[in-house]
């Protein structure tokens, strides 16, 4: 397969080396200041980039009939601009806030801890995220996924606010440490005990994989997917 690389930094070097192991070829990368490139002479596109410019990289692919995975975070308030464009445009798409199999099996267990402490008033949810300092966005994207999903699954919260407590609120709590790929913490604390469920990425293969598998996926088909149709399942 044919691959362009959209951002070619930390996640699309690591990208890079896992789709080239994969029998792949990266037959264009993508990066500040990169403009007027063939986005056709890819097969598939793996945006990894930033929050500002995801949209704008998306829409090209959409617009040229390239399928593409997009990874990259904090530009949600356009995911519905996304998927309205594909959909006009019967073009192939799919978001992931975490694309690691790892964190794909987690989101599942969230839900399911979720649903089990709705009745369970005694307990108050926190959430704690830590990543790298060079991360842009904060809460990040798997936090919000994890808090919209326990949201979705428990009617005690309606809301989650970074480094606030309120009523029906989860408070999510952003850290930035030198080095650390990604570690994703749900507490649920009562006066008499602690649940806690965590996700700690080693190193940052595991979301270039999964991203590659996707971009394996989608080529062929048409539509608006997730990681949860990719590897079947939730
Ligand atoms: N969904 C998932 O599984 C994961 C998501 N992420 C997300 O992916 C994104 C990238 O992460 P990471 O690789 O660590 O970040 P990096 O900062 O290492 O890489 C981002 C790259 O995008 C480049 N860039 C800037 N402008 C453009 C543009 N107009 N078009 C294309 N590329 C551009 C930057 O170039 P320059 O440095 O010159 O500005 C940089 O090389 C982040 O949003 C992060 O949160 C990260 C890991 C996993
Ligand atoms: O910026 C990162 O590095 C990461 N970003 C994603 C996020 O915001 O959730 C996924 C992963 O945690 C690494």
């Amino acid at each position: 397969m044919n691959i362009a690389l959209l951002g070619y930094g930390k996640m699309g070097k690591t990208i890079e080396q896992i789709a080239i192991k994969r029998g792949h070829t990266i037959v264009l990368t993508v990066d500040k200041g990169d403009e007027g490139y063939d986005i056709t002479k890819a097969d598939v596109a793996i945006d990894f980039s930033i929050p500002t410019v995801a949209f704008n990289n998306i829409s090209n692919c959409i617009n040229n009939g390239v399928p593409v995975i997009s990874g990259t975070t904090g530009w949600l308030h356009d995911y519905d601009k996304a998927v309205n464009l594909c959909k006009e445009k019967k073009g192939a798409f799919i978001y992931a806030s975490n694309y690691s199999l790892g964190v794909n099996i987690f989101f599942e267990l969230n839900k399911t801890l979720a649903k089990m402490m709705s009745t369970l008033k005694q307990y108050n949810v926190s959430m704690e995220e830590i990543h790298h300092t060079q991360k842009l966005d904060a809460p990040s994207g798997t936090a919000i996924s994890l808090a919209n999903d326990i949201i979705a699954n428990n009617a005690n919260f309606e809301a989650w606010k970074l480094d606030e407590t309120a009523e029906k609120t989860i408070p999510i709590v952003a850290k930035r440490i030198e080095d650390v790929p990604g570690t994703h913490t749900v507490n649920y604390e009562s006066e008499v005990d602690t649940i806690t469920i965590e996700h700690v990425a080693h190193t940052r293969q595991g979301f270039a994989l999964g991203a590659v598998i996707a971009a394996e996926w989608i080529v062929g088909k048409t539509g608006v997917f997730t990681m949860n149709d990719v590897l079947n399942i939730g």
